[in-house]
Parts: C-alpha cells; sequence; structure tokens
C-alpha cells in the first residue's frame, strides 16, 4: 500500500494554468475525495496522479517514489472512470484479466485475483457473460473489479457513479465503502456530488480554479467552512448567508439578525457575513426573531420551509410534522455558537 505525495504542482493547457502550485499529501490507507464544481481541476488532478497528462511543474511521489515522469503502468495505480468501456466481444472474467494477462501474471495467480474480486462485487455469478448482458450497476462493478485485479497501492475514481441511477447510485456507494473497509487501500475519488463526498471521504479536499480551498473530514469542511465558497457548496438546503456589521463594541452585530458574538472574534465596524445551517435554527414561540413563510416542501421524514427575512431568503429544516403553510409568521432563535462568521471583504472564516 501507498500513500501519495504532491508538491508544487502545475498543470496548463496552453495559457490556462488549470493546476496552480499545489501542495497534497494523501495519506496511505484513506480514502481521499476531491469535490469541487465543473472545471476546477479535480480530474486534471486525478489524471497527473495516473500519469495521463504531463505536468508543468511540481512533483508526484506514489509509495515513497518520485512517479513524476514515470509511464502510466510503472505507477501501482488502478483507475475507474466514469464511462466503464469494457471490451464488448470478451466476458467479464477477460473483461477483468485483461490487464493482468497482458503484463504476464501467472494464471493461477489470475484467477486468484479474478474470484476474490468477483467475491468482493457480486459478480461470480456473471463472469461467463458479455457486457451487453449486463445492467449499467453491473458494468460499472466488472470496471471497479477490472481495477482491483491490478492489487495496485492506490485506486483512482473518476466520478465512477455519475452515468447510473439514484438508487444504484447509492447501492454502489454503500459497496465502494465496504470495499474500502476490506481492502484498507488509498483511494482518490473525484465527485462533483457532495452525498458521496461526504459519505465516502475519510478526507474531503475542496477545490475552486485549481486552488485547494478546504481539506479536512467531511465534519470539519461542513461545520468550520474555511471560506464563503466551501460553505455555500456543501450542505442541501445551503447554508444561509446573511450580512451584518459589527457595533463600535466590537460584539454586537448590525443587521437583519442583530445579536452578540463573544468578544475578540470581530472588529467594530467589520462587515461580515453569518453562515447559519438550516439545521441549526429552532422555531419557538419565545425566539428573538420573526419571518414570514414563503414556501413549504415536504420531504418526508423533515420539510425545508423557505422565509423571508428582511429582503433575505431564509431557510430552515424542521423535523417534526407541525403543520406550517406559506404566511405564516413564525419566530426562531440561533444557536451563536453553531454560526459562521466570515469576513465579508475576504471572504474568510474569522476563528
Ligand atoms: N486536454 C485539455 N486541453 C485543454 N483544456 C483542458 C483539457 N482538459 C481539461 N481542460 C480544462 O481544464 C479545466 C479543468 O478541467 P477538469 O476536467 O480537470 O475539471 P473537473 O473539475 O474535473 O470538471 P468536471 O467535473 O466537469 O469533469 C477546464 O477548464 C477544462 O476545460
Amino acid at each position: 500500500m501507498s500513500g501519495v505525495n504532491i508538491q508544487g504542482l502545475s498543470i496548463r493547457f496552453g495559457h490556462n494554468e488549470v493546476i496552480k502550485n499545489l501542495d497534497l499529501q494523501v495519506h496511505e490507507g484513506e480514502f481521499l475525495v476531491l469535490l469541487g464544481p465543473s472545471g476546477c481541476g479535480k480530474s486534471t488532478l486525478l489524471h497527473s496522479i495516473a500519469g495521463l497528462i504531463d505536468v508543468s511543474g511540481g512533483s508526484i511521489h506514489i509509495g515513497g517514489q518520485d512517479m513524476t515522469d514515470a509511464e502510466p503502468s510503472e505507477r501501482g495505480i488502478g483507475m475507474v472512470f466514469q464511462s466503464y468501456a469494457l471490451y464488448p466481444t470478451m466476458t467479464v472474467e477477460r473483461n477483468m484479466s485483461f490487464g493482468p494477462r497482458v503484463a504476464g501474471v501467472p494464471k493461477a495467480e489470475i484467477a486468484r485475483r479474478v474470484n476474490r474480486a468477483a467475491e468482493m462485487l457480486q459478480l461470480t455469478p456473471l463472469l461467463n457473460r458479455k457486457p451487453a448482458q449486463l445492467s449499467g450497476g453491473q458494468r460499472q462493478r466488472v470496471a471497479i473489479g477490472r481495477a482491483l485485479v491490478r492489487e495496485a497501492g492506490v485506486f483512482l475514481f473518476d466520478e465512477p457513479l455519475s452515468n447510473l441511477d439514484a438508487k444504484l447510485r447509492a447501492e454502489l456507494r454503500r459497496e465502494l465503502k465496504l470495499l474500502h473497509q476490506t481492502l484498507g487501500n488509498t483511494m482518490v475519488y473525484v465527485t462533483h456530488d457532495q452525498v458521496e463526498a461526504m459519505t465516502l471521504a475519510s478526507r474531503i479536499v475542496v477545490m475552486k480554479g485549481g486552488v485547494i480551498q478546504q481539506i479536512g473530514t467531511p465534519s470539519d469542511v461542513y461545520e468550520q467552512p474555511a471560506n464563503l465558497f466551501v460553505a455555500g457548496f456543501l450542505g442541501s438546503p445551503a447554508i444561509n448567508l446573511v450580512p451584518a456589521k459589527v457595533g463600535a463594541d466590537g460584539v454586537s452585530l448590525e443587521g437583519v439578525l442583530p445579536l452578540r458574538l463573544a468578544a475578540g472574534r470581530v472588529k467594530p465596524g467589520q462587515h461580515v457575513v453569518l453562515g447559519v445551517r438550516p439545521e441549526h435554527v429552532r422555531l419557538q414561540a419565545d425566539g428573538r426573531w420573526r419571518a414570514t413563510v414563503q414556501l413549504v416542501e415536504p420531504m418526508g421524514n423533515h420539510q425545508v420551509i423557505w422565509m423571508t427575512l428582511g429582503e433575505q431568503g431564509f431557510s430552515v429544516l424542521v423535523h417534526d410534522g407541525r403543520r406550517i403553510a406559506a404566511g405564516d409568521v413564525l419566530a426562531f432563535d440561533i444557536d451563536e455558537s453553531l454560526l459562521s462568521v466570515f469576513d465579508a471583504a475576504s471572504e474568510q472564516r474569522l476563528s
């Protein structure tokens, strides 16, 4: 098994610098998820680890060895792509054993690896089928199996579930997590799906414009977002972002949510943005604020209440079945200790 150490990585396509002086340490055995919006450079970063694109600067070490300029086949990695690209004329067994056969691995060893991977991925009864005789989920399992039989130290996944329907996605997501628990290999996984990131990751790397915004456990990035971008990217419904100004005393806030912060957190006159997660808002009769309900979205086991607070939209997650309707005026309160406070100018979190 091995970790990956990336130092000062830069990748350019023409004049477009897609990865900018990036440092990243993937720990041995962790499930690291690269998360970010379309075009932020996640796949480019993953492909550079795989050796599928040349880097413009910096270094990539895998398992302690400098692999910056090594061929993909020399890097000790297995890769699973979004489109599974199986060989249509080969059986599942032949598809899975293709890589080791080409590499000249002895037959008995190939059989051992294929049977082990098939067992883990519930593919044993399907080994003699052709890809056309499989469902989308089964095909993606074969693609994962094909990577597993390489018995690589590091597995790289590029949005492997995004072609599947929602139910299959959730099912395969759990299988991948179990697989990681069983194998304990280093895994690097690209997605723009925050649910996949939150549920699978040991640590999440949030990226924007080729730059890492934050690295942390799922609860770190959700509860302590480093900046406004990370705060807004994670969470559904999204975090409420409410502007406010710090009063002359340095603790009281002026705006639609007047409240007091712990001393020393902000400066008099500073413009800030408050981040309030919808699940941290409490509806209670003696709440300090009032807002009018605009829309109610029932979600089965909870409801999302959309309110207007001054000019500002504001969402609240309610876990009980109380009846709420558009036009109701609700009183609510917020626990200040659960607030995130950002500087409005730099957009960075204020500790
Ligand atoms: N081979 C290439 N030649 C030129 N530009 C490229 C190439 N590959 C990627 N890019 C550009 O690099 C940027 C990052 O692309 P990348 O595919 O890494 O983003 P991503 O975060 O994985 O997005 P997505 O989720 O849409 O796949 C994009 O602006 C893209 O257009």
